[in-house]
């Protein structure tokens, strides 16, 4: 019933749960990083990552001896993992590919030191013949090979991978399958079985569809604004429709994070070699683009009162910087691309983000100065713009804030905030697709 040993390669987002939430379902899990210092600090009991539940379910899993973590993915597997799950990344790659470069180095790595028997599980999204190209990479008739794509999200991600909609394992090995399926069986989760290529292709499907949802919405709502409706009242009214549902239906700065926007691409290269041209899939990144400008746009207009020029002598207070709320993500965030185009237009940016520390390196940080908290972003600046939906920016003191500024002007690109509320502490503001 548990499994004596299951090798997690790859302590990310996705490993990291992974491995603590199979340790708690009673497996015994060993996971392997690539990053010394991350192993070192997870042996500490550092999980390092806003994840709701993540530290405990690692501290309780460690506490039990069912979970631990090595350095390098050969100690993990030697000498007799039965399982083992690879969950390291798959950035893009050149022309939007996705760069199946870890991999290709754990596959080196791990070849001859998998036991007979076992069971190597991809659960990296991986382009459609990504598992037969690894069982022929292998050439091992003994160990079989599992897709079992992940589709948690960042910030939910024990909650996702504890009560699923669903489990998709598939593979040529039937038996195989079975046997990764039941790791999940406590779960109760409806279970596909299926090839391998149609496992992986379900992980792009969802994606994509979930990116041309959000573009859509994103393109309504500017319909709204041109026609005189509002974006919230269309959405509830679709919404409605159990078809459709309620999800995924909020406007905003374009939809990002480290797995759409690769995703998306990587689908239309998919979609290329088996020369099919996606142009559904091609308007929905096209639109995400543009999203961006329509925001810069929007901008400019607020604080200027102008469609054209530049933002020059202008200083912009943002509020919000990760890629969504309740995550501390960075990779791809819209709110740093929305940045760099205020900041190209001349505009002098400070942000506030309740989990960015004002000492956070990254690339996408630096054109702008990071504030401790949300006065210090709201002083002597000429607009206020909401780049992420923190919720707790619902309730700032929007009159406090409204004194510091140099122009009381809100710009919210996740329709996050209450106009009413705005309006009584002084502000002007504008939303997306708002009437
Ligand atoms: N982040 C998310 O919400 C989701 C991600 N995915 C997919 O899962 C995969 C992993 O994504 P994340 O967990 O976000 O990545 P991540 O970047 O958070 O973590 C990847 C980890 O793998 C480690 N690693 C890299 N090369 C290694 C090697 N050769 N041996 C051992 N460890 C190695 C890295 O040091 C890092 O700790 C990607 O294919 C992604 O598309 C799927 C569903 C959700
Ligand atoms: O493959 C992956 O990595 C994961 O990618 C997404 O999860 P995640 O990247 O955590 O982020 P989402 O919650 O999907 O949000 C993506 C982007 O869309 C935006 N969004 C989301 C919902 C919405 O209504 N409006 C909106 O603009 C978010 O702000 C964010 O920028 C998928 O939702 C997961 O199912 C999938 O497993």
């Amino acid at each position: 019933m548990f499994v004596r040993r299951i090798a997690v390669i790859g302590t990310g987002y996705v490993g990291l749960t992974t491995g603590a939430c199979l340790a708690s379902l009673g497996h015994h899990v060993v996971c392997a990083d690539v990053d010394p210092d991350k192993v070192a600090r997870l042996t500490r009991g550092e999980v390092g990552i806003l994840e709701p539940r993540l530290a405990e379910l690692v501290a309780e899993g460690v506490a039990a001896g069912r979970l631990s973590f090595v350095l390098g993915a050969r100690q993990a597997v030697e000498p007799d993992a039965e399982i083992v799950f690879l969950c390291v990344p798959t950035p893009m790659g050149v022309g939007g590919v996705a760069d199946l470069g870890s991999i290709q180095a754990v596959l080196s790595e791990i070849t001859d030191v998998l036991a007979p028997d076992s069971v190597l599980v991809n659960k990296s999204t991986v382009p459609v013949g990504t598992a037969e190209r690894t069982r022929e990479l292998l050439g091992r008739d003994d160990v079989a090979v599992v897709s079992n794509p992940e589709f948690l999200r960042e910030g939910s991600a024990v909650e996702d991978f504890l009560k699923p909609d669903r489990i998709v394992v598939g593979s040529a090995s039937q038996d195989a399958a079975e046997r990764v399926a039941a790791l999940y069986s406590r779960l109760g989760a409806p279970t596909v079985l299926t090839d391998a290529a149609s496992a992986e292709l379900v992980k792009y499907s969802a994606n994509c569809f979930l990116a041309m949802k959000l573009s859509y919405v994103n393109a309504m709502a500017e319909l709204c604004e041109r026609l005189g409706a509002d974006i919230a009242d269309v959405t509830e009214g679709m919404g409605y429709d159990r078809r459709i549902g309620q999800s995924f239906l909020t406007p905003g700065p374009g939809w990002g994070g480290s797995c759409l926007p690769k995703d998306t691409r990587a689908m239309l290269q998919i979609a290329d070699s088996a020369d099919f041209e996606f142009r559904l899939l091609r308007a929905a990144i096209d639109t995400n683009e543009r999203q961006r400008q329509r925001i810069v746009d929007k901008v400019r207009l607020a604080v200027t009162g102008r469609r054209s020029g530049t933002l020059a002598h202008t200083r912009l207070g943002l509020l919000g910087l990760t890629f969504k709320a309740n995550t501390g993500d960075l990779r791809d965030s819209p709110a740093l691309a929305v940045a760099a185009m205020l900041r190209q237009d001349g505009a002098e940016l400070v942000a506030y983000d309740p989990a960015v520390p004002a000492d956070t390196v990254h690339p996408g940080l630096e054109p702008i100065s990071v504030a401790a908290d949300p006065e210090l972003a709201a002083k002597d600046v000429d607009a206020l713009v909401v780049l992420t939906e923190w919720p707790q920016f619902r309730t700032l003191d929007w009159a406090k804030l409204a004194g510091l500024t140099r122009q009381p002007v809100v710009v919210d690109t996740r329709n996050l905030l209450d106009p009413d509320v705005l309006a009584r502490a002084g502000f002007r503001s504008t939303g997306l697709g708002r009437r």
